[in-house]
């Protein structure tokens, strides 16, 4: 049987009063937390001395002293850090397990690191450690070997409060039982208000969340399920737990979170720092491309025809046109001559340069250009009549190359193409888009959405493009990219020479350092750069895992993209595809992941909706039975709060009545986040009449109410969501009813619709709202707690 209690119990105490029992029990919680911070305090400082130490003994010596220096340095800086980080927090768990003869048996701390006293004894385990499993997933139903969970609240230092789920009454002592009473610690965290950042939950992660969080590196897997079941959150736990089980491989390699937006970037930006982890990448799709920041917007038709993976047949149709013959000879004035090589030679040396073994368009570009100069210099010869050996034509073809009039000539037939020019050049003009799209299958309706005038910014929709463009033409991204080649090479160069230092000075084995973070600090000329700093100026990088977090977005030819960044295909896929908004976006996993990995990705599905409070979530329902019939809703665990309403005003209202509306649903909330949400086409105008909730950068999520439209606000949450026009936002696009829901599913507590003309019928039921019973709680109905 299981049991909940909050308060306290303690197993040594003689209280017979539950009060004073919960008082005993709070201090002895707090004497060993008390411990564990004097053992942080202690092993913090020793590591500063360590590192204070070891920086302080010079920089002399030999090469081998002073690496050996270097890597204690480090080691205790890292160590440092890491211990510095876990301030807040630091226990906040504790579990009973059952002895062998059925009498208590060890009992574990559970915190965000390890700790162990003088002895070496462990007294704090890690979250992510096979013996804090049970912690997370023992269930009523599967206790294991476990006798009793007990959460810990804490404030800075001080124990506030503890929350048991007792699993065996029998085993446990006449005290625990008489203090048996119940709140649940993950209910206490999900009510508190929005700060506009997500925060860690390694306190109350779900059994659920856990099988997600620790399933193995290897292979893809596609968490699906509804708004507010923890994707993200345990999308980015996976990342943590990751990292610390497979440390070496991934350290090197590196981790990349892709997520929708810039703002849902900043929304989730502290949580891995928050669990100790720095070195991850976090990017848009627009952001994959080093040097291209996609802004612009994109119109539903082009985004649907870019994101068609025939887009790749069409790029490269686009490519072997910039690949020419001259219509007639070519003729070239150079030298006071006009030098001359007939049609069917150059046609000849085109087809040559193509044919060699599908040479990237940059590199076999060498081979044209040294072809067609050498033919130009025997021209060059036959017409001053003297014959040439081998080195005079290799000279004459080199005084060739240096002619202006040469140069431009065979760039007419075979230009040195960058992603960009290539790309800009295309869709500037339409007859060179309507040739290239008629090969790779498009119709005329599908192409005429691309074109577009020249200078153009880029789009999202365009960096999947880009990415394509330079697979085919090899990498051209002049000197800049060279020498940053050239480091990363000198680079690995060093790696290898260090980690032979690391293994004979025996380092290596005692896991003390990484070559990799011995070679970087060994050379360190300047600023010192980390996985993810090269890991994110490297178009070419290969990651050693991958998260895609609202990953329904993407369209068929970013996940071309994204596959190219992984090339081990280990990759986590988190996602609902009945929220699905972009036209360009997947209806199922399959569509877009058999290409890769057909029949060999997992999935696991989150069922329960941690965000949503019931009342909000019986509307979600509706517009998701209209969108998505074949879809379940996840289940609200929470409820309680005030019913959704339905207010109408017209457009002609709105510049009076919005902004009180505002004001008043933010002195409900408190200190928590206010969010409007509008169809695209008026957002500027509503943020135009709320000028405090105007601002468009990602830091707007800081400001107590913000004005977005429901893609920017996809991922995020807020204490109360006011919906403008849904009209207007389901018939934006064709996906215009999953945004709907999207926009529906954003609050935690309150949620009010503003409609002119009607409400849409999905939101009938806003005109009879009613109150979810809950129990004292304010859980929906009594549910497995795990
Ligand atoms: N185990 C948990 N403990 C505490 N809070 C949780 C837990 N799981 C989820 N939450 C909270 O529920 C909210 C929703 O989580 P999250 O944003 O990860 O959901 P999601 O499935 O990604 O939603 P969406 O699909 O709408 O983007 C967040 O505030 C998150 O912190």
């Amino acid at each position: 049987m299981e049991c909940r209690q909050s308060g306290s119990t303690g197993g040594s105490t003689r209280a017979h009063d539950p009060a004073d029992a919960r008082t005993a029990a709070l201090r002895e919680e707090q004497d060993h937390v008390s411990g564990l911070y004097a053992r942080l305090d202690t092993l913090r400082d020793r590591a500063r001395a360590a590192m204070d130490e070891a920086y302080g003994r010079g920089g002399g010596g030999t090469l081998q002293a002073r690496i050996e220096r270097e890597v204690a340095a480090g080691e205790q800086a890292h160590r440092f850090t890491r211990l510095s980080g876990v301030e807040r927090g630091l226990c906040f768990g504790r579990i009973d397990h059952r002895g062998a003869d059925g009498s208590p048996g060890d009992t574990f701390y559970i915190g965000r690191v390890g700790l162990r006293d003088e002895d070496h004894e462990p007294v704090l385990i890690d979250w992510r450690a096979p013996a804090a499993r049970l912690f997370y997933a023992a269930t009523p139903g599967s206790p294991g070997t476990l006798l009793r969970r007990r959460h810990l609240h804490t404030r800075g230092r001080t124990v506030v409060g503890i929350d048991d789920e007792v699993f065996d009454l029998d085993g446990l002592s006449d005290t625990d039982r008489r203090t048996l009473v119940g709140e649940a610690a993950l209910l206490a965290t999900l009510r508190r208000g929005r700060t506009g950042r997500m925060s860690d939950v390694v306190a109350t992660i779900q059994t659920e969340q856990d099988r997600v969080i620790r399933s193995g590196l290897q292979g893809v897997l596609v968490v699906q399920g509804g708004p507010g079941t923890g994707k993200t959150v345990a999308a980015l736990h996976r990342a943590a737990y990751l990292l610390y089980t497979h440390r070496r491989t991934l350290e090197r390699r590196g981790v990349l979170v892709v997520g929708p937006n810039a703002t849902f970037l900043r929304y989730i930006g502290q949580v891995l720092p928050s669990l100790g982890e720095t070195d991850v990448v976090l990017s848009t799709v627009g952001g994959l491309y080093p040097g291209v920041r996609a802004t612009a917007p994109e119109t539903p038709a082009a985004a649907v025809v870019k994101g068609d993976l025939r887009m790749a047949d069409l790029v490269a149709a686009a490519v072997r046109d910039r690949q020419r013959a001259p219509a007639g000879d070519l003729e070239v004035e150079a030298d006071d001559m006009v030098l001359r090589v007939d049609h069917a030679t150059c046609a000849h040396l085109r087809d040559r340069a193509r044919g060699l073994g599908l040479l990237p368009h940059n590199v076999a570009r060498k081979l044209f250009v040294n072809e067609l100069l050498l033919e130009l210099a025997r021209d060059q010869a036959r017409q001053m009549d003297r014959p040439a050996d081998a080195e005079d034509l290799e000279y004459m073809r080199a005084s060739l190359w240096a002619e202006e009039s040469v140069k431009a000539a065979v760039d007419g037939l075979w230009p040195d193409l960058a992603p960009q020019r290539l790309l800009s050049e295309l869709f500037a003009d339409a007859g060179a888009v309507a040739g290239a799209a008629a090969r790779a299958g498009f119709t005329e309706e599908e192409w005429k959405a691309l074109p577009r005038p020249a200078g153009h910014p880029w789009t999202t929709a365009d960096v999947p493009l880009l990415d394509e463009a330079a697979e085919l033409l090899g990498e051209d991204d002049g000197r800049a990219g060279a020498e940053q080649r050239a480091a990363e090479r000198r680079r690995r160069a060093e790696e290898r020479y260090a980690q032979g230092v690391l293994e004979f000075t025996g380092l290596f084995e005692d896991q003390m350092m990484e070559a990799p973070a011995l070679a970087e600090r060994h050379h360190a000329p300047g600023p010192e750069l980390t996985t993810a700093d090269r890991a994110e100026a490297d178009r070419q990088w290969a990651y050693g895992h991958v998260i895609v977090d609202e990953a329904q977005e993407l369209s068929a030819m970013a996940w071309r993209m994204v596959m190219r960044r992984v090339p081990t295909r280990s990759l986590t896929v988190v996602g609902d595809v009945a929220q699905t908004g972009s036209p360009a976006g997947a209806r199922s996993w399959g569509e877009m992941l058999d290409t890769y990995v057909e029949g060999r990705w997992r999935e696991e599905r989150l069922l329960v909706n941690y965000r949503t409070p019931a009342e909000i979530m019986e509307v979600a329902a509706d517009v998701l039975r209209a969108v998505a019939p074949e879809q379940e809703p996840p289940e609200s665990v929470r409820g309680g709060e005030a019913p959704p309403t339905a207010v109408r005003m017209t457009d002609a209202e709105l510049p009076e009545g919005l902004a009180p509306l505002v004001e008043s649903e933010l002195s409900a909330i408190g200190d928590g986040r206010l969010a409007v949400l509008t169809p695209d086409a008026r957002h500027s105008g509503i943020a135009a009449l709320l000028p405090a909730a105007a601002a468009t950068t990602p830091q707007a999520l800081d400001s107590p109410a913000v004005v977005l439209t429901v893609t920017q606000a996809k991922g995020l949450e807020f204490d109360a969501v006011i919906v403008v026009d849904p009209a207007g936002i389901i018939a934006q696009s064709p996906k215009g009813g999953h945004d709907l829901y999207v926009a529906v599913t954003r609050a935690t507590r309150r949620l009010t619709v503003v409609y002119e003309d009607g409400l849409p019928d999905v939101l009938g039921r806003l005109a009879a709202p009613r109150r979810v019973a809950v129990d004292g709680a304010g859980r929906v109905r009594p549910r497995e707690p795990r």
